[in-house]
């Protein structure tokens, strides 16, 4: 994979925070005028009683699906516990469902994230790898990116001795436009410290997972 694509620090996910690049944020009824813009677009009357509500709908839903960005993946990770005598095998909270949207289409990225450390004395409340996973599928992604930023960030943050993510997900806008490809799934992976550097690691985590099609793409 390219590595550049790999790289995005913990850094430049803050900075991402609220708004991108720094672009002031429409107001509300902005929004809701460019989804009637939309609709008349799709080829329908925004003023017809069964559209009349939908722009505030989808206002709704987009704070929803686009939550992550008012959320710091970072300050979710702070919150550790260090009574653990001495535990230092893996910890895995396997088949996270996500759904994300892809910032080419906007189109829904539905799948699920596998996540896993290698502790050094100290564990997060494990709610958190969900919470980290939803926040940044809650931005618009490619899911290179969003693999990256996950395990970086818990990379960062806790320090452990190996960070591993998998994700396996279907983009909306393969299956259900364009190529129409019903069914493909897309596997991506980013394997850090411990799980990069030795073999059997990486392959105790892909068992765990139960999924084989993973390491074939390792
Ligand atoms: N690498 C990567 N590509 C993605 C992801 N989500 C969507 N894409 C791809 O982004 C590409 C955008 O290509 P373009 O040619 O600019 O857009 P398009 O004309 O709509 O392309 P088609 O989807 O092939 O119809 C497509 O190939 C998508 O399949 C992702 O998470 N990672
Ligand atoms: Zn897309």
């Amino acid at each position: 994979m390219n590595e550049n694509i790999m790289k995005p620090s913990v850094e430049a996910s803050r900075l991402a925070l609220g708004s991108v690049s720094g672009v002031e944020r429409p107001s509300r009824e902005e929004a809701e005028a460019a989804v009637r813009t939309l609709l008349r677009w799709a080829g329908d009357d925004p003023a017809r009683e069964g559209l009349l509500d939908t722009p505030k709908r989808v206002a709704k839903a987009y704070e929803e699906w686009f939550g992550g960005y008012a959320v710091d993946p970072v300050e979710m990770l702070k919150r550790t516990f260090d009574e653990t005598d001495g535990y230092d095998e893996m910890v895995l909270l396997r088949d996270i469902r996500f759904v994300s949207h892809c910032e080419h289409h906007m189109a829904p990225i539905v799948g699920r994230a596998h996540v896993a450390y290698l502790p050094l004395n100290r564990v997060v409340g494990i709610s958190k790898l969900a919470r980290v996973v939803n926040a940044y599928a809650r931005r618009l992604q490619i899911q290179e990116r969003l693999t990256a930023q996950i395990a970086n960030t818990i990379n960062d943050v806790l320090e452990p001795k190996g960070v591993a993510v998998v994700i396996e997900a279907e983009h909306g806008c393969m299956t259900s436009r364009g190529v129409n490809t019903h069914g493909t799934s897309m596997v991506t992976s980013r394997m850090l410290g411990a799980f990069r550097a030795n073999a059997s690691t990486r392959r105790e985590f892909l068992t765990m997972i139960g999924n084989p099609q993973s390491s074939a793409a390792l």
